[in-house]
């Protein structure tokens, strides 16, 4: 990361101020096993290593937010200053609404449950965090048990791939509280298209397994079944929001919602070094995002 990009991070994100890689191998072990201490007596971390990766991503976890998590072998790997600038873009969008208690909704919160630690851990939200693959709930599961978050979260597992919210809203156990955001990092790859076998080589190690990275039509037709399923159920969650990995899918989702006659909509762009993210939020709640929070672009 750059200087000048760090400046651009968002403004309430800690890690605008770079850690600091020489002092923390001494004091995670961890860590440190992962290092490389070169003659200068500088520190190197290899970036193209998965489990460098793990141990940097927990370290990083431990570090800032005091959060203990274990990650399922193979499993997507959650990026801490990315993970942040969404967390504090809700806090943003739900200042207006001065709530005493906000839950969230984590959809596909991976065998990190890391939204739902950093949510519940920072802000002291209630999370429902939802996951299709059986290995990320028990992961998810002892993430939250770990860290004694059983009180402000609920992992549940996804029993149907094609649906959002729906099996959760219609099971006899699903709470009737209402829900006031959610938050989504969804599989990005077209499971059908032939040229997943060809994606270009990445500086860093690529993560995650088939499953969390892909889905029937990628993340368009992913986050258009969110919309979807958002006008079913308008009075259950105040402010949808999701994230996209690919710049030219955002016009593709803003038209969809415009083609939903769903016009309170906002923007956000994440750059965290070489990756950029797309946020969108929408709400059928005139009192939400309506007022407040203008497109925005953070980078970090
Ligand atoms: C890209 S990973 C994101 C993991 C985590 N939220 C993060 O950002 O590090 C996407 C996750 O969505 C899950 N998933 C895919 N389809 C889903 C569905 N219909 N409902 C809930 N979760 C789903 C996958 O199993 C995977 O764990």
């Amino acid at each position: 990361m750059t200087r000048s990009n760090l400046k651009n991070m968002h403004p309430r994100n800690v890690l605008r101020t770079p850690p600091n890689y020489t002092k923390l191998p001494i004091k995670h072990k961890d860590f440190r096993r992962v290092c490389t201490l070169n003659l200068n007596g500088t520190v190197s971390v290899d970036f193209r290593n998965e489990h460098t990766l793990r141990e940097l991503a927990k370290m990083m976890l431990l570090e800032y937010f005091d959060l203990k998590v274990e990650f399922a072998p193979g499993s997507w790997m959650p990026t801490l200053a990315l993970r942040l600038n969404y967390v504090l873009w809700l806090e943003d969008l739900l200042e207006p609404l001065k709530l005493d208690t906000v839950r969230g909704i984590d959809i596909g919160c991976g065998s990190s449950c890391v939204y739902s630690l950093l949510a519940a851990k920072k802000n002291k939200w209630h999370m429902l965090a939802l996951d299709l693959k059986e290995i990320n709930i028990e992961y998810a599961q002892k993430n939250v048990e770990r860290n004694e978050l059983q009180s402000l979260i609920e992992v549940h597992q996804q029993p149907d791939k094609t649906t959002i919210f729906k099996s959760y809203f219609e099971s006899p156990n699903a709470t009737k509280d209402k829900f006031h955001f959610c938050i989504c990092n969804p599989p990005i790859f077209d499971s059908n298209s032939p040229n997943l076998t060809r994606r270009p080589a990445s500086r860093t190690v690529r993560t995650g397994s088939a499953e969390e990275l892909t889905c029937e039509g990628g993340e368009v037709e992913f986050v258009q079944r969110i919309i979807e399923e958002s006008m079913l159920y308008k009075e259950r969650v105040t402010i949808f929001t999701t994230m996209l990995g690919v710049k030219s899918n955002l016009p593709k989702i803003l038209d969809y919602l415009k083609a939903k006659n769903i016009s309170n909509a906002r923007t956000t762009e994440f750059h965290q070094g070489r990756t950029n993210r797309y946020n969108v939020a929408w709400s059928f709640h005139k009192e939400a995002i309506g007022d407040t929070a203008p497109n925005q672009k953070f980078c970090c």
